[in-house]
């Protein structure tokens, strides 16, 4: 096992209780059952190409009930465990896979929430036809590829996925939700905005055929949203 240098040891304390107190937020959203989802966020190191990093993920198998900082895991960007009294997430190779391969991403959730991983068993893109969905995704939530768990298989379907979008969210095929952000608070927001496009855009399917939304008001609304809106 590593160790943590000197120099990200208060970063990592601060970054446990951020990914802990943040887990909290995918059973009040709805997203989760069980421990069926996981959320990180990448700790930058020293070095210029990242290779120092380090994320804080959960430990595998434990309900958010039971998630404190303390019980937060460090791994490096290979997955393997730096810090920790517990196995990682299952998902970490996914998360280094990402966090190695787009580095201007600080964050990364994992969930099976219903409605996005119903549109995922489908393998059908939630198409762009809400404003809302102009605001967070820039355009439709693209499908990833079907992709067993174990290896960088999941991450690589990721970082294929969503380096052709402008989406934070992808659907992996018959599995559930990946999102990314800026730090895990960002994807975490993205997790919850998937959810509830994929469910409001559902029932409008049951209503009828949702009307698209033109690729030039897409690029307004997700200019606005994402450049002017808010503090
Ligand atoms: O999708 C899977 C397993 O197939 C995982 O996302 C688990 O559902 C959550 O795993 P841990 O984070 O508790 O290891």
């Amino acid at each position: 096992m590593g160790t943590i240098p000197e120099s990200m040891r208060e970063r990592v304390e601060e970054t446990r209780r951020i990914v802990s107190d943040l887990h909290a937020e995918l059973p009040r959203w709805g997203l989760v059952v069980w421990t069926a989802g996981n959320v990180s966020q990448r700790v930058r190191g020293e070095a210029a190409d990242g290779s120092d990093d380090l994320l804080v993920i959960k430990p595998s198998g434990v309900t958010y009930d039971e998630l404190t900082p303390d019980a937060m895991v460090v791994c490096d960007l290979d997955g393997a465990l730096v810090d920790g009294t517990r196995s990682p997430s299952s998902d970490t190779a996914a998360h280094a896979y990402v966090y190695r391969h787009m580095p201007e991403v600080g964050g990364v959730v994992h969930t099976h929430s219903t409605y996005a991983t119903a549109w995922a068993a489908r393998r059908e893109p939630i198409p762009c036809v809400l404003t809302m969905m102009a605001d967070e995704f820039g355009g439709p939530v693209p499908i990833g590829p079907f992709a067993l768990i174990g290896d960088d298989s999941i991450g690589r379907g990721i970082v294929e996925t969503l380096r052709t979008s402008r989406s934070p969210a992808v659907l992996m095929a018959n599995h559930g939700p990946f999102t990314i952000g800026k730090d895990a608070r960002s994807a975490v927001k993205a997790a919850v905005m998937v959810e509830e496009v994929a469910r409001t855009i559902h029932v409008a399917q049951q209503l009828g055929q949702p009307h698209p939304i033109d690729a030039a008001d897409i690029d307004s609304l997700y200019d606005r949203y994402q450049n002017v809106y808010g503090q």
